[in-house]
C-alpha cells in the first residue's frame, strides 16, 4: 500500500486487461489508452478496473505520471463519508524500475461519459430535467473539491467527455492529465485545454488560476441544458458561449432548453438560475466569474430548495385547505400564515443569490 492506495503487480495487470488486447481498448485519450481490466479478489468477487498505460513517449509517461501523482494527493483528501464525484484512484503498478511499465488503475466507470449521454442518441435517452440538475451539483461539487484540497488542484481540462457516469449512474470528473497542483512550479506550465472549454483568457503561464476551471464548468453547464456542442461548425454561432450569451442576457430561457424534453414549468426557474450561473461563469473578465465554493452554494442550495419548498409547502397548503373544507374550522390567518412564511424563505434564498 502507498498513500492508502494499492500497488498492483504489474504482471497481474497485464492478466487482468489480457496483455492490453484490442478487446480490452476502453479508449484512447491525447497521452494514453485506457483498458478494462477484469481482477479477481480474496472473495471470489471480481473488480472491475479501468487501467491507463501511456503512449510510449517520454512526454506522455510524465504526464501519466503527473495524473498519478494529483489523483493520489487527492484521495488523501477525500472523507469517506461524502462523495467527491471524482473517479475513484484505486493505485498503480509496482515499480518495476521501468517508467514505461507505469500504470494508473481507477474504478471502472460502466456508464459512459456525459458527452455520449447528451450528444450520442444511441447511449442512452436524453436526460430529465432532474437528472441534469444533479449532475450540475454533483460536477460543482466535485470541481470545488480539487480546488479546495491541499494542495490545490486546477483541472484544465473540464469538458463533457471527462466526466463519466458509474455504476450507480452518478457523475464522476476524470482525467486528470492535464492537471496541476499549486505547489508545482507554476511559472513554467504552458497554458493546455480543450478548444470551447478553455478560458480565451488563458493566455500565459501567469493566468492560471481556478478561474479557468470556472470558465470550463460554466460551458459543461450550458452543455447540460442546451445539449449544443461546445463547438458546432454546423451551426452559427459555432461557439456555445456565443450562441448562449444573447439569449441568457434576454431571458429566453425555453430557447436554450434541449427541445427533445419538455421543460415542466415548476422546472424552469431553477434551469433559468443554473444558466444565469453559467453566464458568469463564462464571463470574459475573470473577476466577474465567482469561486467554485459560491457557485456549489448558487446552485446547490438554490435547487435543493426547489425541491424542498416545491412539495413541503404546497402540500401542507393543499392539506390545511382540505381541512378547512372538511372542519371548516381554519382560520384564514393559518393558511395566510403558512403562505407568507413561504414567501419569506423564498425572498432570503433570493436575497443571497443575487
Ligand atoms: N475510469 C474509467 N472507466 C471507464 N472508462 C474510462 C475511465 N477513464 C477513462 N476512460 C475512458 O477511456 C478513454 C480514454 O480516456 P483518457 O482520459 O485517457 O482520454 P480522453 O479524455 O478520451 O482524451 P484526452 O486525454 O485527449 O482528454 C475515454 O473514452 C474515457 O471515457
Amino acid at each position: 500500500m502507498i498513500n492508502n492506495t494499492e500497488e498492483f503487480d504489474y504482471e497481474q495487470l497485464v492478466k487482468a486487461t489480457q496483455s492490453f488486447s484490442e478487446s480490452r481498448l476502453v479508449g484512447k485519450g491525447s497521452h494514453g489508452s485506457v483498458y478494462k481490466g477484469i481482477f479477481p479478489q480474496q472473495n471470489d468477487d471480481l473488480l472491475l478496473l479501468a487501467v491507463k498505460r501511456a503512449s510510449f513517449n517520454v512526454d506522455n509517461i510524465n504526464k501519466l505520471q503527473n495524473e498519478i501523482r494529483v489523483l493520489s494527493s487527492l484521495r488523501n483528501h477525500h472523507h469517506d463519508h461524502q462523495n467527491p464525484h471524482v473517479v475513484n484512484f484505486l493505485g498503480t503498478s509496482h515499480d518495476s524500475g521501468f517508467k514505461e511499465n507505469k500504470l494508473l488503475v481507477m474504478e471502472f466507470m460502466p456508464n459512459g461519459s456525459l458527452h455520449d449521454l447528451l450528444h450520442v442518441s444511441s447511449a442512452a435517452p436524453p436526460p430529465p430535467w432532474k437528472k441534469r440538475v444533479e449532475i450540475a451539483v454533483q460536477i460543482s461539487r466535485a470541481v470545488k473539491f480539487i480546488h479546495e484540497s491541499n494542495p490545490s488542484v486546477i483541472h484544465r481540462d473540464i469538458k463533457s467527455t471527462n466526466i463519466l457516469f458509474d455504476s450507480d449512474w452518478n457523475p464522476r470528473l476524470a482525467d486528470f492529465g492535464l492537471a496541476v497542483s499549486q505547489p508545482d512550479s507554476l511559472s513554467q506550465i504552458q497554458p493546455a485545454g480543450t478548444i470551447g472549454y478553455l478560458d480565451p483568457s488563458y493566455t500565459s503561464p501567469a493566468k492560471l488560476s481556478t478561474k479557468n476551471d470556472v470558465f470550463s464548468f460554466g460551458v459543461v453547464l450550458l452543455e447540460i441544458i442546451s445539449c449544443r456542442k461546445a463547438i458546432d461548425v454546423s451551426r452559427a454561432p459555432s461557439s456555445i458561449v456565443d450562441w448562449a450569451m444573447p439569449l441568457i442576457k434576454e431571458d429566453r430561457i425555453v430557447e436554450l432548453c434541449d427541445e427533445r424534453v419538455a421543460l415542466p414549468p415548476h422546472m424552469e426557474v431553477a434551469v433559468g438560475h443554473i444558466l444565469r450561473v453559467a453566464a458568469r461563469c463564462v464571463s470574459e473578465e475573470e473577476e466577474n466569474r465567482p469561486e467554485m465554493a459560491e457557485i456549489v452554494l448558487m446552485i446547490d442550495k438554490y435547487c435543493n430548495f426547489m425541491e424542498r419548498v416545491r412539495f413541503p409547502i404546497w402540500t401542507t397548503l393543499l392539506g390545511m385547505l382540505v381541512k378547512k373544507k372538511q372542519r371548516k374550522s381554519v382560520k384564514e390567518s393559518d393558511v395566510g400564515g403558512e403562505i407568507s412564511r413561504g414567501k419569506m424563505i423564498l425572498r432570503e434564498i433570493l436575497a443571497e443569490l443575487h
